[in-house]
């Protein structure tokens, strides 16, 4: 097998190969990905079932590694979802019918689930959901229903229990999405839902009285038309990019076929932090929405949403706009994909008309919140959804992490948007329900990777130990035991990701693919450069991606055995994030290696945390755990500001602004091997061609008078 080939995103998972990849957290399997041996046959075969045979229920059918917590392959139980109902027949479709038809029930019958099993599902696979904005009655309720002294805020919000979705074929069942969009998620080889699409399409598909269900939250005030601003939390690599393209193309099909005239604007709009994720996620989009005619763009430089006025600068200049750039491409799209930069840069620049072009926007999706609502990027992300003025806008949030304060920001932004868009429009504004979907723990890292935390003393001991993974000639035994590639490499700034790939660059030996196989990736590079790279690292031509937190979010290299830190992260999320891009739909023996100097123990603590609970939910023995508890008590705890100022800047020595402070700094931040000596005799040679130059040019001028100026040494 080459296990490159995985790397490829639009690599089929109908093959059952990669299914036969998925193995349980729990197993133990510590090898590489790539070493292990596909077992068993392909999930899906083309063999209908007979009537009469029983749907397999999710324990069954489920690729084990699919269940992130896998808590039915350690009690060896069946799950407590036992579906009722007889086999659904794949209920083959011309495509005729419209979005919001459900199948026929002599062609399917739907499975259904009591209120105590939906209950038990949802405990069994670890979601939470939350109603975070229930009106002051249903509060109230609760509070009387709790017992006193346990009514804090927190026990104000009330639990909800949505049916979970078991089979992707429920959904044309059960939501009515067309055979279109089912028949391409097939052809994707998408069979079982991951715990958070099981919980979060129920949610943004169902109507709302069916997840609000329980009497004591159905109020008049709360029966609302509109879909639900929802929140969710859910690991790395659990599928939250379907989870939220799914209802997102059902609902443009839908209000399509319900206008029926052609939407020419813009429907639904998905942010996302980076141009690679926004790419990624477009082409993902695409996949499923082909044949459906929704057309899934991605915003690119030169774009503009509006046909007829020109921008600002086109109007101050138009001969050389059309002269440099041509004219600029009217996006003609239903569904946009953006970087929230690009997006407000157009907005501001089409003031006036690009207003009506997002009238219709219904979706509006935040891919990594937490991120885009973070101080970096928050302006454009909240400067974008003011602009959104549609009544029924429903607004979803998606992130691994998502610390309280950005919850709350949340929170108060759809408040106040739902007030300022009231306040504009006669028509009554009603508030859509907030919901909150966490799946497993909040903020953790996927269980199935394997951590080691590294310590190499110095810089140099870091590129010693980085060149000990690189390098098969190493002792399995030891922590640093060569990694199988394809690997990333994180580091903090992007001049020492080109210092580490100068450094590295003839490592990997000519009859390997020598420099070919080692590049790096970050934002100074040219778009095409960056595109360049991304294609070559998924096709698996570069082995080894030396790379800034700009690979760190979202993108999704199928089959990436290891990250190496060879720059500690700046936050707990930033590593939880970082080694998510291993360990993906639960591909077991995933590899994160975090290589530590002295100068980076102040702040190994929040990595360690979040190691040592990762540890904890897989259940591994102390013996076995990279972090023991004496490593824990023995790291200093960080200070708030200390926390702050390390999440902003990283490092301050590895800097430019540390760098300026001293030449201690630039001595023991330097990424190289070589020695000081050697170092030093270069730089003199240096040094003595250019005075030598120098002198000669001046000579040549005939101005090296004795009058001339001092100019220094060379
Ligand atoms: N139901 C499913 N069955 C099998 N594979 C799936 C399923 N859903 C998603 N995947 C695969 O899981 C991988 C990760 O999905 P995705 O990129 O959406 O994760 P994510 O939750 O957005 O991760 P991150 O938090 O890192 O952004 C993808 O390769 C995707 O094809």
């Amino acid at each position: 097998m080459d296990p490159l080939r995985l790397l490829s995103r639009s690599t089929r998972l109908r093959d059952g190969r990669q299914h036969a990849q998925y193995t349980t957290p729990s197993s133990g399997a510590r090898v590489q990905a790539a070493q292990l041996t596909p077992v068993g046959a392909a999930v899906k075969t083309s063999k209908k079932r007979k009537r009469g045979e029983s749907i397999p229920t999710p324990s069954d059918d489920q690729p084990r590694g699919l269940d992130f917590f896998d808590t039915a392959a350690k009690s060896n139980t069946r799950p407590a979802v036992q579906l009722k109902q007889e086999a659904v027949q794949d209920g083959e479709n011309d495509g005729s019918e419209q979005p919001g038809d459900k199948a026929p029930l002599s062609a399917s019958v739907m499975p259904t689930m009591s209120d105590d099993e939906a209950r038990a599902a949802l405990k069994q696979h670890k979601l939470k959901v939350t109603l975070l904005n229930p009106t002051s009655s249903q509060a109230k309720q609760r509070r009387i229903g709790k017992k006193s002294g346990s009514g804090s805020e927190k026990s104000e919000k009330p639990a909800l229990y949505p049916h979970p979705l078991v089979s992707f074929r429920d959904l044309r069942t059960r939501f009515g999405i067309s055979s279109r969009l089912a028949g391409n998620l097939d052809e994707q080889g998408y069979i079982v839902p991951t715990e958070v699409q099981m919980g979060a399409l129920p949610i943004l598909l169902d109507a709302p009285d069916q997840y609000l269900g329980h009497s004591d939250l159905l109020s008049a005030d709360r029966v609302s038309v509109r879909t639900p601003n929802l929140l969710t939390v859910a690991p790395t690599g659990s599928g939250k990019t379907l989870a939220f393209m799914i209802p997102l193309l059902h609902r443009v099909q839908s209000r399509r076929h319900q206008d029926r005239v052609p939407i020419k604007a813009v429907s639904a709009i998905i942010l996302a932090p980076t141009k690679e994720l926004v790419g990624q996620i477009t082409n993902e989009g695409r996949k499923l929405a082909q044949g459906t005619g929704i057309n899934v763009t991605q915003l690119r430089k030169g774009m503009r949403l509006s046909p007829t006025q020109p921008s600002k600068s086109e109007a101050k200049d138009p001969v050389q706009h059309n002269v440099m750039a041509g004219e600029p491409t009217v996006v003609k799209a239903d569904v946009l994909v953006s970087t929230p930069g690009r997006l407000q840069g157009i907005l501001s620049d089409e003031r006036n008309s690009s207003q009506d072009m997002l009238s219709s926007v219904q979706e509006f999706v935040l891919d990594e919140a937490d991120v885009l609502l973070d101080p970096l990027f928050r302006e454009q992300t909240l400067g974008v959804w003011q602009k959104l003025t549609n009544l029924r806008l429903s607004v979803s949030l998606w992130s691994a992490t998502m610390g309280s304060n950005i919850e709350e920001l949340a929170r108060r932004t759809i408040k106040n948007w739902q007030e300022q868009v009231g306040a504009r429009n006669a028509e009554f504004v009603q508030e859509a329900p907030f919901i909150r979907l966490v799946v497993g723990l909040k903020d953790s890292a996927v269980p199935n990777v394997e951590h080691k935390l590294i310590y190499a003393a110095t810089e140099q001991g870091k590129l010693m130990g980085l060149r000990q993974l690189l390098h098969p000639a190493s002792t399995p035994q030891s922590a640093a035991a060569p990694l199988l590639p394809p690997f990333l490499i994180f580091t903090q700034t992007i001049e020492r990701a080109v210092a580490l790939h100068s450094e590295l660059l003839y490592d990997i030996p000519a009859e390997a693919g020598g420099i070919g196989r080692i590049a790096v990736l970050h934002a100074d590079l040219t778009d095409t450069a960056r595109d360049s790279v991304m294609t070559r690292f998924r096709q698996g031509e570069i082995w080894v991606l030396i790379t800034t937190d700009l690979l760190s979010r979202g993108v999704d290299f199928r089959g990436i055995n290891a990250v190496v830190n060879y720059d500690i992260p700046n936050s707990s999320a930033a590593y939880v994030h970082r080694i998510g891009r291993t360990g993906r739909a639960g591909r077991a023996g995933g590899v994160a290696v975090t290589l530590y100097s002295k100068e980076d123990i102040p702040y190994l603590k929040h990595v360690a945390n979040v190691v040592a609970m990762a540890q904890k939910q897989e259940g591994s023995s102390s013996k076995e755990a990279s972090v023991q508890p004496w490593l824990l008590d023995a790291l200093p705890k960080l200070s708030k500001e200390k926390k702050q100022t390390l999440k902003k800047r990283g490092i301050e020595s590895r800097t430019t602004r540390g760098k300026a402070n001293g030449p201690n700094a630039v001595r023991s931040t330097r990424i190289s091997s070589k020695a000081g000596f050697v170092k030093q005799a270069q730089n003199n040679r240096k040094g003595a061609i250019l005075g030598s130059q120098r002198r000669a040019q001046a000579e040549a001028l005939g101005d090296a008078g004795d009058d001339s100026e001092f100019a220094g040494f060379d």
